[in-house]
């Protein structure tokens, strides 16, 4: 590990992608290497290995003794690997495989705000690079770094060079991705990663360490409208506790907030701990919490705490999302599947398909066509829950933004949220319901009139009541 210098940036996750053997592992394990962030013995280790096996020295068996220690249980999280620079900390998720990279980040184990695609410099872009690309879009992945690498193999030309950011510009601009920088590297020789290479003298920008640290972090999340999904809801003496991560903003004793899907609105009366030194008056995001407030509604997992002046989450039954499908089972529209989304669970079905995008080549087929996703299909849907939750635009939010769907017991797809539908014809919210519930008649009916998914009258007739028909009684 890097040492540790005080008054550091926040540290930055990045995710590293690119076609198979393009070499995404000996790039990780080369900054690893010049940044003095193995574990104890790994060089030698690998030493060993080039030494018994007479093949040169892989780079890309360094991350093998992060693996290692995660199978003794020591410290790292396998898909998690750090080092340092003086400016900040760095994680880099390992993505083996982009269907491990795509649970990854749509469960929210990953959470990277940059990525490094990586295109072998004779090779160039081949399939998984664009669909890795695809994904990063999909994600929202904004700030990407192309790394050129192999640029040994392709005699550290200019013009190799030059061909793929052509190539993988007009891709990535197809997608609305521009990436940030584009690097020429080898991972194996240690061009252009920690220090600039004497091999390629026509390259003006940065090398990989120094380009990482002019990446600028997210805007901080304390500033932003407070997002607070409910996690439990303890009965403790008397008070009923609310626990939960805040995702986003900020929370003080005496804020009035509104709690989502319903709205309802209360104030914090503290923020209780078991040790009177815990006491606090304020909670940041980043932080897990137990509140106290002052009206005792009856909250569940799955709601989302707001603050009342704050802009609230997104609600409805409704959703418009990019989805895709990891399950070997296709998914089939009105199938019933369970969607999890922050802390919410609910039952969910496809009810129709908008796109359907064949994640490689971006050709669309004609939606109207199809009746199922397959595995690594990509498709633009509308969900329909069965009921009503509170929920983000991805690009808004991303912890409540995002969501999985759960096929059986399998995290068999996910996606993200790209806007609220109004209800379709013929349902309404849980809202409506209560409020043509409390207008319903004694006796008679009640003509709901609804124009662009709001009601805009109710009707009521009243039944006649008959006494009797021609004078005769009954
Ligand atoms: N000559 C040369 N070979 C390289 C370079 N980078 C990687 N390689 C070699 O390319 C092969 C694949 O590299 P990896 O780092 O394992 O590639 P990867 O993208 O991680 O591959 P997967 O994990 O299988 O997707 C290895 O034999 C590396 O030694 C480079 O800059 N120059």
């Amino acid at each position: 590990m890097g040492k540790a210098l005080e008054q550091k940036e926040a540290g930055l996750n990045i995710v590293v992608v690119g076609h198979v053997d393009h070499g995404k592992s000996t790039v990780i394990g080369r900054l690893l290497y010049d940044t003095d962030s193995l574990p104890q013995g790994a060089i030698d280790k690998v030493e060993k290995i080039a030494h018994d096996t007479g093949k040169p020295f892989e780079y890309a068996y360094l991350l093998d003794a992060f693996e290692e220690e995660q199978q003794q249980g020591i410290t790292i999280d396998t898909t998690r690997i750090q080092f340092s620079t003086a400016k900040r900390d760095y994680v880099i998720i390992d993505a083996p495989g982009h269907k491990e990279f795509l649970k990854n980040m749509i469960s929210g184990a990953a959470g990277a705000e940059a990525a490094l695609l990586i295109v072998d410099g004779k090779q160039g872009v081949q399939e998984q690079s664009r669909r890795h690309a695809y994904m990063l879009s999909l994600l929202g992945i904004k700030k990407v770094y192309v790394l050129v690498n192999k640029m040994d193999l392709a005699g550290y030309a200019e013009t190799a060079f030059v061909k793929i950011k052509h190539d993988m510009g007009a891709f990535l601009a197809e997608l609305g991705i521009y990436p940030l920088k584009y690097i020429p590297v080898s991972g194996l020789q240690g061009d252009n990663i920690a220090s600039k290479s004497a091999q390629m003298p026509w390259y003006q920008g940065e090398p990989l360490l120094e380009a990482l640290d002019l990446l600028e972090g997210e805007q901080a999340a304390v500033d932003r409208a407070l997002r607070l999904p409910i996690q439990d809801v303890y009965k403790f003496d008397s008070r009923r506790i609310i626990a939960g991560r805040i995702e986003a903003g900020q929370l003080a004793v005496g804020d009035e907030i509104a709690i989502y899907p319903g709205g309802r609105k209360t104030k914090v009366v503290a923020f209780p701990y078991w040790q009177a030194k815990d006491q606090r008056t304020q909670a940041f995001a980043g932080a897990s919490t137990g509140i106290q407030v002052a009206d005792e509604f009856f909250n569940q997992r799955g709601e989302i705490i707001t603050r009342a002046g704050d802009t609230p989450p997104l609600t409805g039954k409704r959703l418009r999302v990019s989805l895709f499908w990891l399950g070997k089972k296709p998914l089939q529209l009105n199938r019933r599947y369970k969607l999890k989304l922050g802390t919410q669970e609910v039952e969910a079905q496809v009810e129709s398909i908008e796109k359907l995008i064949d994640a490689s080549s971006l050709d669309q087929r004609a939606a109207d066509t199809v009746k199922e996703i397959r595995l690594n299909d990509v498709a633009e849907v509308i969900l329909k829950l069965k009921e009503e939750i509170a929920f983000d635009r991805f690009q808004d939010y991303q912890a409540t933004g995002r969501f999985v769907l759960v096929d059986g017991y399998d995290v068999a797809g996910g996606g993200i949220v790209l806007a609220a539908e109004k209800e379709a014809h013929g349902e309404f919210s849980q809202k409506a319901m209560r409020y043509i519930m409390n207008h319903l008649p004694q006796n008679g009916e009640l003509i709901v009139v609804v124009k662009d998914g709001e009601i805009v009258r109710l009707e009521r007739t009243e039944r006649e009541v008959f006494s009797g028909i021609d004078g005769e009684g009954i």
